[in-house]
């Protein structure tokens, strides 16, 4: 069977037994990788249980061993033995809380060490994956991915797996303290197997479907959160709020009844266990209380039985609770796993190619096609030469493929068939270092992290020294709004005072490219419209930025289509005229019809 393409499982319920063996493997050869740097501590983990649990279990039996054999001694004015088992006994007892402590900090040191190592894993290889994944895979899933899946694998590493180790091996110990006490508990045992067998079959299959619906549905939760606050302007302009509210209800309600019918499963799984236990408890108590009486068992013997009596089912109801944290962990580790194993679809060469000396810019789509989808083209094959230095105005109706250009030339995807070059390589060859010193892209989003803005001018180049930061600042002219700001340049973003208007994040965002001083330019023009004198500020940045690079703009002012050298009319993925504004319009095509309703519109405006 092909195989499944790993983050495509993670929103159904059942997989096919196929798919089931892949996830576990997937899952299992991440566990293995990140506890194998722990092996050493993981051992003496297990030793520590093994001899705390061991100590656990033989308390009963010394007691026992005390109430039948030291009380006559004692009685006959011979305290030594008396004294030697509750010595022996205290120091079991604290032996035992001492390795159970020392087992608690050790694994917890474990689990966070493992966690770490993960956390940073997920968010390294998060920032690896190419812009394709992130535009499918919602935000929100990762954060679901980063947050509440890590927090199940913390719950298990800190505490299951050690439990796991222990409950396993005080039911062993439990199990063999019994039998040898009278071999009729050995069989009262086998006896109560029989129904405990079947219960915990049905439970196994239950609660594993009901945790993995639970936890698809939480990721939903956790997605739809995150969207809808991610687009809260949206939602606040559009009035969106009832519609979000309701649909967010929606999935909070399924969540419910997801954790309520695992919670079902639990309420008819423990009781019936406690059930089990207890006429086990009854039936030792009667078989043991007339064997007393009839003087083939000590007292002690029937203490220490029905302590190990008492307690001989508890593994088995702790193994099923962390059956469920198990299951949790079992499908979080499916989740982060299929993550990881997530290939970036744009790969860095191995070898990727070096050049000597400063990229000139001159850019070539040799036959370049490509598709976002199998069988639907977004470009057409394409021939185009953009000569160094060419200013590029790329126009077209909206889905015409005018930022499928863009983003092919930032490699942001990769060309479905043909070649495209700078500078004559293949930008397939070009390491990502390189290729982000000769192409920088800017959105129309002109994202500002939190941080200062000086921080936001050197993103792409911490090393920049404060004079090279305010040079660029200055020569996209952002130096002067900048100074205005409470702190200059040291101004956090993030902090009220910090607030800056939309023109100025693209200010900011020039800034930013200009330090980078890249070879080739990708802009994508912002349409939020500006008030007259920043929209001046603006476009004066943007002159001074697009100088002596060559540049791609997805234009929408009609003044930034003039002012360059080039025009390319895209329509439904093809280049339908190429051209300077000033021949096309002359030539009287679609460019020219554009241009005049574009001054249609600014004479109603005006
Ligand atoms: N990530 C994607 N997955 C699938 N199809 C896509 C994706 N991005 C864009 N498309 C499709 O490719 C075609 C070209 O889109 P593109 O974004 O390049 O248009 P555009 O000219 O930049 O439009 P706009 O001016 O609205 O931004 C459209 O039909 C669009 O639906």
């Amino acid at each position: 069977m092909a195989r499944v393409a790993p983050v495509l499982q993670e929103d159904r319920v059942e997989l096919s037994a196929e798919e089931q063996k892949q996830a576990q493997a997937r899952s299992l050869k991440l566990l293995r990788s990140v506890l194998r740097p722990l092996k050493k501590q993981l051992i003496l983990t297990l030793v520590l249980v093994v001899v705390s649990v061991g100590l656990t279990t033989a308390l009963p039996l010394l007691l026992s061993y005390g109430i039948d054999n030291t009380i006559t001694p004692l009685m006959e004015g011979h305290s030594g033995p008396v004294t030697l088992v509750v010595a022996l006994y205290f120091a079991a007892a604290v032996l035992a809380g001492l390795t159970l402590y020392a087992n608690v900090v050790l694994t917890t040191k474990v689990s966070q060490r493992a966690l770490f190592d993960l956390r940073k894993r997920m968010f390294g290889h998060a920032q690896r994956l190419s812009v394709q994944f992130h535009e499918t895979y919602t935000s929100g899933r990762v954060v679901s991915r980063l947050t509440s899946d890590l927090e199940t694998l913390k719950s298990f590493l800190d505490s299951g797996l050690s439990q796991l180790a222990s409950t396993l091996l005080s039911m062993v110990f439990t199990v063999a303290a019994l039998v040898l006490l009278d071999w009729r508990a050995g069989v009262g045992l086998l006896v109560a197997a029989v129904p405990i067998y079947f219960l915990t079959r049905w439970f196994r299959k239950h609660s594993a479907l009901a945790y993995r619906a639970q936890r698809v549905v939480n990721a939903q939760l956790i997605g739809r959160f995150v969207e809808t606050f991610t687009g809260i302007r949206a939602v606040k302009a559009f009035r969106y709020e009832p519609q979000a509210r309701s649909a967010y209800g929606n999935i909070a309600e399924d969540f419910r009844v997801k954790v309520m019918d695992s919670i079902k499963v639990n309420g008819i799984f423990m009781p019936s266990l406690t059930a089990i236990g207890n006429v086990f408890l009854g039936t030792v108590m009667i078989i043991g209380g007339y064997a007393v009486l009839g003087g083939s068992m000590q007292v002690g013997t029937l203490l220490a039985l029905a302590i190990y009596a008492n307690r001989v089912f508890e593994p088995v109801m702790a193994l099923s609770d962390f059956y469920n944290l198990f299951q949790s962990a079992v499908s979080a580790l499916e989740k982060v796993s299929s993550f990881l194993e997530e290939e970036p679809s744009v790969a860095e060469p191995e070898h990727p190619v070096t050049r000597e000396g400063k990229p000139s810019g001159d850019v070539l789509f040799d036959n370049v096609s490509f598709s976002y989808l199998p069988g639907r083209p977004a470009l057409h094959p394409l021939d185009l030469h953009v000569p160094a230095g060419q200013q590029v105005a790329l126009v077209g109706k909206t889905g015409a493929g005018k930022s499928t250009v863009a983003k092919l030339i930032a490699r942001f995807y990769d060309v479905s068939s043909g070649r495209l070059l700078l500078d004559g390589v293949d930008i397939r060859d070009l390491s990502d270092e390189q290729l982000r010193r000769e192409v920088v892209m800017i959105t129309q989003e002109a994202f500002l992290f939190s941080g200062s803005v000086a921080d936001n001018i050197r993103l792409a180049r911490p090393s920049a020294s404060d004079e090279e930061v305010i040079a660029a600042a200055r020569s996209v002219g952002a130096h002067d709004f900048i100074m205005n700001l409470p702190s200059g340049y040291e101004t956090n973003l993030a902090k009220r005072g910090g607030r800056v208007s939309a023109g100025q994040r693209q200010l900011i965002s020039f800034a930013r490219a200009f330090l980078v001083n890249p070879s080739v330019l990708i802009l994508d023009e912002a349409t939020a419209s500006l008030d007259i004198p920043t929209e001046r500020l603006v476009q004066r940045g943007l002159a001074r930025l697009l100088q002596g690079r060559t540049s791609f703009v997805i234009a929408h002012r009609l003044s930034t289509v003039l002012d360059s050298d080039r025009v390319l009319v895209v329509s439904e993925g093809r280049m339908i005229e190429d051209g300077a504004p000033s021949a096309l319009i002359t030539a009287g095509g679609v460019f020219a019809e554009m241009v005049d309703s574009w001054n249609e519109t600014m004479a109603v405006e005006e």
